[in-house]
């Protein structure tokens, strides 16, 4: 079942160490078949140099292993929370990438103080909050999840338009339409914390990008009349 899809979240799970994004197991990635309501996640624990496409596990959106010979990632309940809330997304990121862990365990949202975070993200990266006990006892991943969502309705912010969050303490997730742009979005929100953070250690009162900036930048990228990046 899902083959094609194993594939493309197999590679992109590859991908992660390839990029310098995760240490030992610390990621994981998935991809969505909304036609089927299933999606296929890297399994738990399985180090990447030991996996292969048919050890990826198929599971629903109420978080039930449909297929599969191991244990999905410990963190498959956030991304079905994801996939369920977020219906225009297609593929979700995890990791522990270090940069962005340093802004996430200070608690922070990430400022767009660059084109670099304009290209991918039209504003501020927001960090959402702990979790409760109570949520906690409820289910840690699942409330993960909740929170993440809570984030972005509470403060407005379009999931496509920002394809990404932090979890305070935790670390970063981000999404895109599908895999390989979800680990892109995960690469860009890890280099724009580090060059943020050297920014302001070089000047403590470094600005925010311009209205007008990020403007240009996002929307000659995402916008109707789209043209940078753009193949013939
Ligand atoms: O966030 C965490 C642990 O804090 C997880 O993302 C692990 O880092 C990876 O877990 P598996 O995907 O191997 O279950």
């Amino acid at each position: 079942m899902l083959e094609q899809l194993k594939e493309e979240v197999f590679q992109a799970n590859l991908e992660l160490p390839e990029r310098g994004l995760i240490k030992y197991t610390w990621g994981n990635v998935s991809a969505v078949d909304r036609e089927k309501g299933l999606f296929v996640i890297k399994p738990s624990g399985v180090g990447y140099d030991d996996m292969q496409a048919s050890d990826m596990v198929v599971c629903d959106f109420e978080g039930n292993v449909i297929e599969g010979d191991l244990n999905p990632s410990s963190d498959m309940p956030t991304h079905a929370v994801l996939y369920k809330e977020f219906p225009e997304i297609g593929a979700v990121v995890h990791t522990h990438s270090t940069w962005a862990t340093i802004w996430a365990q200070a608690g922070l949202d990430v400022p767009a103080m660059g084109t670099t975070h304009a290209d991918t993200f039209y504003g501020t990266v927001p960090c959402a909050r702990f979790l409760t006990q109570a949520e906690i006892d409820r289910g840690y991943e699942e409330e993960t999840g909740n929170a993440i969502v809570e984030t972005f309705r509470e403060r407005g912010i379009k999931p496509m338009e920002v394809p990404g969050v932090l979890l305070h303490g935790h670390g970063p997730f981000t999404w895109a339409k599908d895999a390989k742009g979800a680990v892109l979005n995960a690469v860009v929100l890890d280099e724009v914390c580090k060059t943020n953070l050297f920014a302001r250690q070089l000047n403590v009162f470094a600005e925010e990008l311009p209205q007008r900036i990020l403007d240009k930048h996002y929307l000659r990228k995402h916008g109707e009349n789209a043209y940078y990046g753009q193949k013939k």
